[in-house]
């Protein structure tokens, strides 16, 4: 129970903040507006707290935007049918007993349903914040939906907020060798995870008081 817990709750929130800081080295207006935010929320003399997240749209939209894009668990975990389905709208049939992967990933990718799908663009949930990212929609369901979706869903949203808004609020980050973000890796490897294939390695120069560190 134990093991279970720790890998399902470890790996995928490391994973999530590993592709958000690699989508914001390559989007830098993003990265700016993000700390604009913190700056403007939490100011510079403190480090971000939990009780801060509330306050922060931005944040909400890059973490929604980043699980969409980069949904650690892009299969779920497998899924069967205890009986016979008939499944809506299309009625196709589903015998007893089929053993179902759902496609987070492609569906999060959709081009029938996203506009621009592949653009990393926070502004599509600001501009649109019925978007949810607790599958009640499912349109956008990293966690699952329904009765089987993470039964740490709040904690694990929590979790991906806390580690882009500490990281981004508490140090400027570069790539190492000057290298352009624009270059950057970003190579899928794909498992039970979606992993980057290239780890990612930055530069992380601290831009807070020191006695905050
Ligand atoms: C970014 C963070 C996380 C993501 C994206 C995530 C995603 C998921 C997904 C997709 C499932 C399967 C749902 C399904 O197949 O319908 C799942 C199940 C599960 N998750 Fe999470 N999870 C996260 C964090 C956590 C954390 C922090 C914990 C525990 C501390 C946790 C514990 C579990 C457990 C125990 C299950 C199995 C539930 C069952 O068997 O019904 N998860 N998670």
């Amino acid at each position: 129970m134990i093991r279970q817990l720790l890998s399902a709750g470890t790996d995928t929130s490391s994973i999530t903040v590993e592709w958000g800081i690699a989508e914001l080295l390559g989007h830098p207006t993003v990265a700016t507006k993000l700390r604009e935010e913190l700056d403007s929320v939490v100011g510079k003399d403190r480090v971000v707290n939990e009780t801060d997240i509330i306050s922060l749209p931005y944040l909400l939209a890059v973490t929604k935007e980043v699980f969409r894009l980069h949904p650690p668990t892009p299969l779920l975990i497998p899924h069967q049918s205890i009986e016979a389905t008939v499944g809506a709208p299309q009625g196709f049939e589903l015998p007893k007993s089929t053993r179902m992967f759902v496609n987070v990933y492609a569906i999060q990718r959709d081009p029938m349903v996203w506009e621009r799908p592949l653009e990393f663009d926070p502004e599509r949930s600001m501009k649109n914040p019925e978007i949810d990212v607790r599958g009640a929609h499912y349109q956008l369901l990293p966690f699952g939906s329904g009765r089987r979706q993470c039964p740490a869903m709040g904690v694990g949203i929590l979790f991906v907020q806390m580690g882009l808004a500490r990281i981004m609020h508490s140090f400027d980050l570069s790539l190492p060798q000057a290298q352009d973000p624009e270059n950057l890796d970003i190579t899928e490897r794909f498992a039970i995870n979606v992993w980057l294939a290239t780890p990612l390695h930055v530069i992380a120069k601290p831009r807070l008081s020191k006695n905050l560190y």
